[in-house]
């Protein structure tokens, strides 16, 4: 029996070695660390110290240096028993301070007590023991065989509890997954039940994955087949599920494509990865999910019928995770999400579907066209099944009166038309058709009726049904007709136009050519059409041009074409022409045609025509060339006397020529000056006075010399050039009267003529002020002379003018007086200062009652509205005399002076006695 002190910070260690040494016998005393320990030592002198080195305060080391230090207790045995075994430097440490033994935590029980009763025999042999020895050692083996049996059943019954508590965590699980599993699935089948979105489903799913499954993420990408086998992610949740937007996951045979999504898809297998760490198949995102934790993941497909959606990946933090239970579990949840992508897709097709339907339905009541189904029943006779409403609207027909009647209905008795056969071939044989016909309405009443006939086949291919659509022509036809009529006819008079003459002409031209035959094409013009026009106004011209197209019309064959070119144009192609002489006989009938006494809006009169001829082939071989001669022909007749026809000949082209040479030239003679004025004197009867001068221009042609005003003003009146002339003339005419002016001669007035186009100018008041201001010369000394058709073009705009005229001073002539179709209502409200007798009254007017009784009629009426009247063209003293008697006021004429240039003119007023009037001066 010995006495030991054990040492040790630890109660369990303390508690393990006293065990074992109370077992053997021994006295058991304990301390916490090493100056308990020695404060013991010195008290109840053990024979043996067992004790630990790391300890707080006074450590192994220390307290055996301190228990050496102490005589009377240095001789103590010590073993040290730590578990901070450092081999060299504890055996050192403990070899200097005299420790016994080293025991290395955790110590086998046996070699504990083993060594403790070592050391005691070693100590007892320096100091013998009291004791039998041979006991104690027997007594000693035999417990500690007891205490190794039984240490190692301790042993082995904690390995078993071990194992046994691990199995059962394992189970615990394994269990708490497969019911995780079980709970997502139920929810996610109560979810599918009612999903009626895809991607709000697959979103619900992966979050209840997370939420309820607890799995770290979980995510569905879908399969697209498209060029790059796109697997496109477009549900995710859990923690770093953003992550997964970075990632480009493909199923095709691409980088994209090596990892375990694109397996999945392309396998339709479950892909495991066990641990993220080290599958080779974790490609970028093994870092992500490893940095949040992640150890597994599984991918699974997702399949229905053969067809892969795409997948359903579900990321763990557990690393064990995934079991085969699991596994089979998550398989079906994949499955059942498949199901339900192709349920929503195929519900989302149905109810495309239906609302295609719907739309058709609709669109078939709602079309505008008719549309018919019949049976393909021809024993039935091909029953009419249905109509819609649009049907008895084109046709008049309830669907109750065709349903089960054949559509021929529609066609009345009008049998023969070519497009009905058609129409029975298509049915017979089960085509496609487009015809148009002639139907009628259950009134009676035809509409054109454009008919698409389809047919449509049973699965079996055999034509079951046709469905006809009509659509309702008659407005198109009508609306075509109108086209034809206006794209070939002239609106005014219904006659053919530019269009259908020249189609016409052609045809006659090519039948001509086969035949060897002749065609005549005839141009004629109303003479003198402008002046009606003018005067009259544009609407008894219109309803002039309609008369002589009907006379036309009514004078040629049929197969003529009268034709209107526009203005007083007319044209007419006579085919098939056999001699010259017929073209002859038609023109001379057409003139007599046009020349018979018209009224037209009240007024009686007489036109004429003048015609011109040209004839295929002699005088031209297209249709431009025949016009552009006959045209020629007609100016000839034109000018040499009109209500006449001429044929064509060569020699007239050089007129026309010189008629070119001419307005070119008139264009130069603006630029170049080559114009200017000559003044004819008017001298006032009573007195034998020049009061004023009529400026009348002149051409001075660098190479014909002067050219006079009746051979160019009507060509610059017909091409527009009278109107820069004109401006011309009132400048010219002004600053001559300033020059006059500033040589003395204040009293004179001068006269420029207006023509009609001039007159209607919108600026004429403008051009008049202007040039008033220019040269500083009292408006009324400025006079204009206007020719009847030049008012009565418009009268009550010729009033607005006259007015403003007026109101700036200028004095107003009627030019002509007579010759045209003045109302002398309108002569009453123009505000017209004088009047002149036209020189041809004034040539007869001692020879001609008729003309004499006009002059007097003229003089009185313009003296009773005020006005002057001036006698034009006086030749002789007879006239004079006449004139005079008559209290003409004015005249002019070449028996005073003819028109002189302004120098002359200025001479002759200054000289004042030059005029030859004697006689008349006396008579006054
Ligand atoms: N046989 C004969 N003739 C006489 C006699 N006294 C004058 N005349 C001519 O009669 C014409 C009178 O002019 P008109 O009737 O206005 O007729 C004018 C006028 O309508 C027009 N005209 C002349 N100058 C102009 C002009 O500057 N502007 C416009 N728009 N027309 C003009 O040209 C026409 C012809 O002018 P003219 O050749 O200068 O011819 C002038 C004149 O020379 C006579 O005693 N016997």
């Amino acid at each position: 029996m010995a006495k030991i002190l054990v040492i040790d910070d630890h109660a369990v260690n303390r508690e393990l070695i006293v065990a074992l040494a109370g077992y053997e016998g021994h006295e058991a005393l304990e301390a916490g660390d090493g100056a308990e320990g020695l404060a013991i030592v010195r008290a109840q002198r053990p024979q043996l110290v067992i004790c630990d080195i790391l300890m707080p305060n006074v450590d192994g080391y220390e307290f055996v240096r301190r228990l050496r230090a102490d005589p009377e207790i240095a001789h103590t045995r010590v073993i040290f028993h730590t578990a901070n075994y450092h081999e060299r430097e504890v055996r050192h440490l403990a070899g200097i301070l005299g420790v016994s033994r080293i025991l290395v935590k955790p110590c086998d029980p046996e070699v504990i007590v083993r060594t403790i009763a070592e050391v005691l025999a070693e100590a007892a042999r320096e100091n013998p023991p009291a004791s039998d020895a041979e006991f104690e050692r027997e007594h000693l083996r035999v417990l500690t065989d007891k205490l190794a049996a039984k240490a190692e059943e301790l042993e082995r019954r904690a390995e078993d509890l071990a194992s046994e508590v691990e199995t059962r965590k394992l189970a615990e699980a394994q269990l708490r997954r497969v019911l995780r599993a079980r709970k997502v699935m139920a929810e996610c089948n109560r979810t599918l039940v009612r999903a009626t979105d895809e991607r709000r489903l697959l979103a619900d799913v992966c979050r209840f994955l997370v939420e309820l499954g607890n799995y770290g993420i979980a995510w569905v990408s879908l399969a697209w087949h498209d060029a790059d086998c796109t697997v496109e992610t477009v549900a995710a949740a859990g923690e770093g599920a953003a992550l997964l937007k970075s990632f480009r996951f493909s199923w095709g045979d691409n980088a994209c494509g090596n990892g375990p999504v694109g397996e999945a898809v392309r396998t339709r297998e479950a892909q495991i990865v066990r641990d993220i760490a080290t599958d080779p198949r974790v490609g970028r995102w093994r870092e992500a999910a490893l940095g949040r934790g992640y150890q597994a993941a599984a991918v699974l497909p997702l399949v229905f019928e053969h067809e892969t959606f795409g997948v359903l990946c579900i990321v763990t933090r557990e690393k064990e995770a995934f079991d085969a239970d699991e596994l089979e579990l998550l398989g079906e949840l994949a499955d059942d999400i498949a199901y339900g992508i192709h349920t929503l897709r195929a519900r989302v097709v149905q109810q495309r579907t239906e609302e295609t339907l719907r739309l058709r339905n609709r669109a078939i009541d709602e079309s505008i066209n008719a549309i018919v189904i019949s049976a393909a029943d021809r024993e039935a006779d091909n029953p009419v099944l249905y109509v819609n409403p649009a049907f008895t609207l084109m046709t008049g027909y309830a669907p109750e009166e065709i349903i089960g009647r054949n559509t021929r209905l529609l066609i009345g008795n009008d049998w023969d038309q070519p497009d009905i056969e058609r129409l029975r071939e298509a049915v017979r044989r089960g085509r496609d058709a487009r015809v148009v016909l002639r139907c009628y309405r259950k009134d009676g009443s035809l509409f054109w009726n454009e008919v698409s006939l389809a047919s449509m086949h049973d699965p079996s291919g055999r034509v079951s049904h046709f469905i006809s659509i009509f659509n309702d022509l008659t407005d198109r036809k009508r609306y075509e007709a109108e086209l034809e009529q206006q794209a070939n006819h002239d609106a005014l008079t219904g006659l053919a136009n530019r269009n259908l003459l020249n189609d016409r002409l052609q045809q006659a031209m090519i039948r001509a050519q086969r035949n060897a035959g002749a065609v005549a094409v005839m141009l004629l013009d109303i003479d003198r059409f402008k002046l009606i026009n003018d005067s009259l106004g544009h609407a008894v011209g219109d309803e002039l041009i309609c008369e002589v197209g009907r006379r036309l019309a009514a004078c040629v064959r049929q197969g003529d074409t009268v034709a209107r070119l526009g203005g007083d144009e007319f044209m007419i192609v006579m085919p098939e022409l056999w001699a010259e002489s017929d073209a002859a006989s038609l023109a001379a009938k057409v003139l007599q045609a046009v020349s018979a006494p018209m009224r037209l809006s009240g007024h009686e009169m007489v036109v004429t025509g003048s015609l011109g001829v040209a004839l295929y082939p002699r005088d031209g071989e297209s249709a431009a060339a025949l016009v552009k001669n006959a045209d020629v022909a007609m100016y000839r007749a034109k000018e040499q006397g009109r209500n006449d026809f001429r044929f064509y000949a060569p020699e007239m082209n050089a007129r026309m020529l010189e008629r070119l040479e001419l307005e070119n030239g008139l264009r130069r003679a603006l630029e170049q000056d080559e114009l200017e004025l000559h003044y004819q004197p008017k001298v006032e009867l009573a007195n034998g006075r020049v009061v004023g001068a009529e400026a009348l221009i002149r051409w001075r042609h660098p190479v014909l010399g002067m050219v006079s005003p009746a051979d160019f003003i009507p060509l610059a009146e017909e091409t527009g050039l009278i109107v820069p002339i004109g401006e011309w003339v009132i400048n010219t005419a002004c600053r001559q009267l300033k020059a006059w002016r500033e040589e003395g001669l204040t009293g004179v007035s001068v006269a420029v003529n207006v023509s009609a186009r001039q007159f209607q100018q919108e600026d004429l008041v403008g051009v008049l002020g202007e040039a008033l201001r220019a040269s500083e010369v009292p408006a009324r000394q400025l006079h204009l002379e206007v020719t009847e058709s030049g008012v009565m073009s418009n009268p009550e705009r010729t009033i607005v003018i006259l007015r403003t005229l007026k109101d700036i001073g200028v004095l107003v002539s009627l030019d002509d007086f007579g010759t045209g179709y003045s109302s002398l209502n309108y002569l009453k409200r123009f505000l017209i200062d004088s009047v002149k007798i036209d020189q041809s009254f004034v040539a007869d007017l001692t020879t001609s009652s008729e003309d004499a009784a006009i002059a007097r009629m003229v003089i009185s009426l313009a003296h009773s509205l005020n006005q002057t009247v001036v006698a034009e063209g006086v030749e002789t003293e007879a006239q004079l005399d006449f004139l005079r008697r008559h209290r003409c006021d004015e005249m002019q004429g070449f028996l005073c002076s003819r028109p002189i240039p302004a120098v002359e003119f200025a001479n002759l007023v200054r000289g004042g006695a030059c005029l030859p009037l004697p006689r008349v001066s006396r008579l006054h």
